[in-house]
């Protein structure tokens, strides 16, 4: 059975707990004490209040359910203590200077650092942006004014332009950006818009290059307990444990 040490236990660190199969959360670490505390106690794990304490419990790998700057500031260190990263927080990968610091330890400390699918579709094939020309590639993220705590009346684009800034700008709405980009090689373009009218977290994708060309639409139902994280962002974690130790490996 794969443990799992979380870093993090809001919304999806709740879900990801809930939902334990084939892998079993061994010890919980958070900013704030009583969530670390909770989530151990309804999860049977051990909760840490000090980083490195908690690395240091027995685990086989990290699944960063936090922020972009808890990804950052512990990315690194998890590598070197000899564990696999999953990192739900993809927008820190979007420091290009950081990005590649973090794969040279994972090349050289033997890891991997997993991306997980998060609240997107499509990432397998994007990849072939990886070896053939894209032409065309936009994120157009759609959702209601409340998760992102503004006041909009009608549906209003707050951002446009390359994915790192939107990133920079709205480091917990726009992560699926930095996985696409990273799945296909080539930047995105970025649209962000509030809908007073949706109850959903909406991305539609479109993306043209030598294939051909593609548009994607999901329209995900927010988590109970943050409407700004999608629903299928914790499932997508989930089915990436689930899957760690099958031979039989599906799409691109
Ligand atoms: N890749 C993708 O497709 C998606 C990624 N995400 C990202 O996944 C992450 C988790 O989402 P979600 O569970 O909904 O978020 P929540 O805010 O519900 O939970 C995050 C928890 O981590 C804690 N935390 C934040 N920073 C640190 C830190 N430096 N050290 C320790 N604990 C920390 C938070 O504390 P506090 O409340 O004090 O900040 C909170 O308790 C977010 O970064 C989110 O943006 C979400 C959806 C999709
Ligand atoms: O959950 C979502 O719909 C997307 C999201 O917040 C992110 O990418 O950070």
């Amino acid at each position: 059975m794969i443990t799992v040490g979380l870093l993090g236990c809001g919304n999806i660190g709740h879900i990801i707990a809930k939902h334990q199969k084939s892998f079993s959360i061994t010890a919980v670490y958070d900013q704030i004490e009583a969530r670390a505390d909770e989530l151990a106690a309804a999860s049977d794990a051990r909760a840490y209040t000090d980083f490195t304490t908690f690395l240091s419990a027995d685990f086989d790998i990290v699944v960063e359910a936090a922020s972009v700057a808890a990804a950052q500031e512990y990315g690194e260190v998890i590598l070197r203590s000899g564990r696999d990263f999953v990192v739900m927080s993809v927008g820190a990968l979007s420091d290009t200077e950081f990005r590649e610091r973090l794969v040279r330890t994972a090349k050289e400390m033997g890891k991997k650092i997993y991306v997980p699918s998060g609240a997107v579709m499509g990432l397998d094939n994007i990849k072939v942006g990886q070896i053939s020309a894209i032409d065309t590639f936009l994120l157009r993220t759609t959702k209601s004014p409340a998760s992102l705590s503004i006041r909009a009346d009608v549906p209003t684009m707050i951002f446009s332009g390359k994915a790192h800034e939107c990133i920079r700008d709205y480091p917990k709405n726009v992560n699926v950006s930095e996985a696409l980009t990273l799945a296909a090689g080539h930047e995105v373009d970025v649209e962000l818009w509030v809908d007073p009218d949706v109850d959903r977290n909406i991305h539609e994708i479109f993306i043209e290059g030598e294939f051909g060309d593609a548009y994607i639409r999901v329209r995900n139902i927010p988590s109970p307990e943050n409407p700004a994280t999608s629903y299928l962002a914790a499932l997508s974690i989930l089915t990436l444990l689930e899957n760690l130790d099958n031979p039989l490996v599906i799409g691109t």
